[in-house]
């Protein structure tokens, strides 16, 4: 699905009013009653204190007044005064609402006309949409320092005010909300880690924009659905064998961390590789074969680290390397040996990208089409440190370029930048796999699908997407605070059948 940024988002609801045809005001009465029948349901307040500015999210935040009042709900209207004239939609409503005397309407115009809020209402926040063009400044910042210094919860109309759809706003002046109902489609804004204190929980108010629309423009943001894995899921054919599903090997592990290995294998095995091997320092072969009797073990010369590969890598499909293997210098020159081989798809991750972070100059021995699954730190390890969050999602991007390989960028909202200058973000799992070992099953997963043939690009949309809806499956069963990795492999079965 596409991620449409402000711009094409205000052509879209032009090319509905256009096409549909509806006139604005009457979109605009829609998107008011998706958010008024929410309030309504959701909220279980009697007083709504709502604070419009003078353009199109004002004119929102005027329509769920009127609509709230006949609800039977006491409303207050404030209005954000300034120079602006108004949208042509906000004076509409402004004027209906007018006529409505037993809506108060209170104008702000300096700090002394800033209200007390009672801890009992609810504050909607229609100050400014996706029209914002510059950080809040002025009456404007003091105002949304007030509502975010009050103890009633925020609900922002489709996004937090002063909050920036498309670029960061560090260090700005922006709401706060519990809520943010949004119209139609997810913001960039909500899919970007340093955003979080802004939106709280997001919901999606269908305003029926025509669909037609996405596919006229182009973007080089995506997000990962159901219906985008389901194009590339490959059901397994009947009459198949294991030869037709690859052979994966994972190497994994140094001594203490065998459970990084184990966690990386079982997950391979659970994602549908034919065939599954794994290279483990000596000590770690007789957990790996009881924790995982299905793979086939390939023991390093050495006792507690990986050193040394006494096999040709051809014969396998696709390598995962790196979870829990050490930087140690044996590691190290291994690590540069393996690269400097024409091994097939590679997946790197965890202690590999370390030792890559430390010796810049491997990167450059990178295959086409390896995946890269770095989490923020490893990243700022490899690539340096962003000023913002924005300037990360476009770093990984030209570094995916650059290097002609995939790098999934791993957090809440995992980003998988691809070397054709397009990014895709996952909206699947949630905060119970933020704990250690979730990315050792990530890497264990994506090695299996690049095993069975799937593109990198392929294999890391996916993957992400498998491993946070296993993630989620895990949570339904164990809850978030007690889920472990393992419970993540244990629920990849269920996140595959989603896909049938
Ligand atoms: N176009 C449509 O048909 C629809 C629009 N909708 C609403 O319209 C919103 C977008 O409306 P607009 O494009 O009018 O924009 P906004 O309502 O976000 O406000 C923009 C106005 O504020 C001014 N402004 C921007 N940044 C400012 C700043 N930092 N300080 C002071 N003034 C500033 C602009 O010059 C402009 O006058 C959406 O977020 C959504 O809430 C919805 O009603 C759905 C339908
Ligand atoms: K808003």
């Amino acid at each position: 699905m596409k991620l449409l940024n402000a711009a094409q988002i205000r052509q879209w609801d032009a090319f509905t009013i256009e096409h549909e045809p509806i006139v604005s005001l009457q979109l605009m009465e829609r998107a008011a009653n998706a958010c008024t029948r929410w309030l309504l349901q959701h909220t279980l307040a009697d007083v709504y204190y709502i604070f419009c500015g003078k353009g199109n999210n004002g004119g929102d935040g005027l329509a769920i007044a009127r609509l709230l009042y006949n609800s039977g709900k006491t409303a207050k209207v404030f209005i954000l005064e300034s120079d602006a004239k108004g949208s042509e939609d906000y004076i509409s409503n402004f004027n209906i609402l007018h006529h409505l005397s037993a809506i108060p309407i209170y104008q702000l115009r300096s700090e002394q006309d800033l209200p007390v809020i009672p801890e009992s209402c609810i504050i909607v926040d229609a100050l400014f949409g996706t029209g914002l063009n510059r950080g809040l400044t002025g009456l404007a910042a003091q105002l949304v320092q007030h509502l975010n210094n009050a103890q009633a919860p925020t609900i922002a109309i489709d996004i937090p005010s002063g909050l920036f759809c498309d670029q960061s706003s560090r260090g700005q002046s922006v709401i706060r909300a519990r809520h943010t109902l949004t119209f139609q489609v997810l913001k960039m804004a909500f899919l970007i880690a340093e955003n979080e204190p802004f939106f709280g929980l997001v919901h999606l108010m269908d305003i029926n924009l025509l669909p037609a629309f996405p596919d006229l423009v182009s973007t080089p943001f995506h997000i990962i659905n159901q219906a985008l894995v389901q194009r590339i899921y490959r059901p397994r054919a009947a009459f198949a064998h294991k030869g037709n599903f690859g052979h994966a090997l994972i190497i994994a592990g140094s001594y203490g961390k065998t459970g990084a290995a184990l966690l990386s294998t079982r997950s391979c095995l659970r994602s549908g590789a034919g065939l599954v091997s794994v290279h483990v320092p000596e000590k770690s072969v007789a957990i790996m074969q009881t924790g995982a009797p299905e793979a086939m073990v390939l023991p390093d010369a050495d006792a507690t680290t990986i050193t040394r590969m006494d096999y040709e890598p051809d014969p396998f499909s696709a390598i995962g390397v790196g979870p829990g293997i050490g930087t140690g210098i044996k590691t190290r020159f291994f690590l540069r040996e393996l690269l400097e081989r024409e091994t097939s798809s590679l997946v790197l991750d965890a202690d590999a990208l370390n030792i890559i972070a430390e010796n810049p100059e491997l990167l450059n021995l990178l295959r086409p089409g390896s995946i890269l699954t770095p989490h923020p730190k490893e990243f700022t390890r490899l690539f340096g440190t962003q000023e913002d969050d924005f300037k990360k999602v476009e770093v990984a991007i030209s570094k995916a370029m650059e290097f002609n390989v995939v790098i999934v960028l791993k957090g809440h909202r995992t980003l998988v930048a691809l070397p054709d200058g397009t990014g895709f973000f996952n909206i699947s799992g949630n905060a119970g796999m933020a704990k250690g070992g979730s990315g050792d099953v990530l890497t264990g997963m994506l090695t299996s699908l690049m095993a069975q043939g799937y593109s990198s690009k392929e294999a890391a949309i996916m993957g992400v997407f498998l491993h946070g809806l296993a993630g989620d499956f895990a949570a339904t069963a164990r809850g978030m605070d007690a889920m472990i990795a393992t419970d993540i492999i244990e629920h990849i079965g269920k996140a595959f059948e989603q896909l049938f």
